[in-house]
């Protein structure tokens, strides 16, 4: 098995005759926990959705755990590199009418044979899975509500179980603490960091003192391009300032 779980090579991402993205090699290893750094609109978000298929670039290639994202010979073919890679974004992608454990519940859908995927039909051993999960974030007291009800914090550790149930190989993070306050952020960082850890992770962070919490390796863009990859104690002012400049 390659050591890399992600390969990028030559990625660009041209929209209305701007370059958004362009990246010309970067490689992530299994296991790394990685934080994207940048400013507004340098392309974190643009480059986290090329991995698991939602964008497609203009030119490149992507492998992710061995599967070919990039150039994509059928659509169908991203449905595998969907099952293994989890996501937790900024809280409003949980389904609002279903209550945490439904949602909890969702995250094994794409692992799970088509037909009981659709019928929304869960085993024993799958509500078990997803009651530890919630348990595990401390969410198993509020397992029946509706996750339009809870808070900010609250859904993020939702979806953090979510991403247990699923057990993927590479987890997705964009902006997770967003609006959140600093103790919210703090507790689903460390829920977040102990849920992936036998899986990569990749955050997008906003607020650069989470980045020891969440990686030991930071990638900076800057319009597109990485200008900054290194350990993250490592990570200098100067750095940071030429990084938010
Ligand atoms: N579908 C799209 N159509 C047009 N422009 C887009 C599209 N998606 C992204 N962009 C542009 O590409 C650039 C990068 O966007 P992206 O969301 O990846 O940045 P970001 O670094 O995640 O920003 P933020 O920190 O504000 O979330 C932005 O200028 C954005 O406006």
């Amino acid at each position: 098995m390659s050591t890399n779980i992600i390969e990028i090579e030559n990625l660009e991402m041209v929209i209305a005759g701007r370059r958004i993205l362009k990246v010309d090699s970067l490689q992530i290893a299994r296991g790394e926990k990685v934080a994207i750094l940048g400013r507004n609109g340098a392309g974190k978000s643009t480059l986290l959705r090329c991995l698991n298929g939602f964008v497609k670039p203009t030119a490149g290639h992507i492998v992710v755990n061995q599967r070919t994202v990039f150039p994509l010979r059928r659509e169908r073919d991203l449905r595998p590199v969907r099952a293994e890679v989890g996501q937790v974004l900024q809280g409003l992608h949980l389904v609002a009418r279903l209550s945490a454990m439904e949602n909890v519940l969702v995250g094994g859908l794409a692992s799970m044979p088509r037909l009981r995927s659709w019928a929304r039909i869960f085993t024993t051993e799958e509500t078990q899975r997803a009651q530890a999960a919630l348990k595990a974030v401390g969410m198993a007291h509020l397992a029946e509500k509706r996750a339009d009800k809870l808070s900010g914090g609250e859904k993020q550790k939702v979806a953090i179980a979510r991403m247990l149930m699923q057990q993927p190989q590479l987890v997705l993070a964009d902006e997770p603490t967003a609006a959140l306050d600093p103790t919210a952020a703090d507790e689903v960082c460390e829920l977040l960091v102990k849920a992936s850890e036998n899986s990569t992770l990749i955050t997008v962070v906003h607020n650069v003192s989470l980045v020891p919490l969440l990686s030991h390796r930071v990638i900076g863009l800057k319009a597109g391009e990485v200008v900054l990859d290194c350990a993250s104690n490592a990570l200098t002012q100067t750095q940071l300032d030429d990084l938010y400049e």
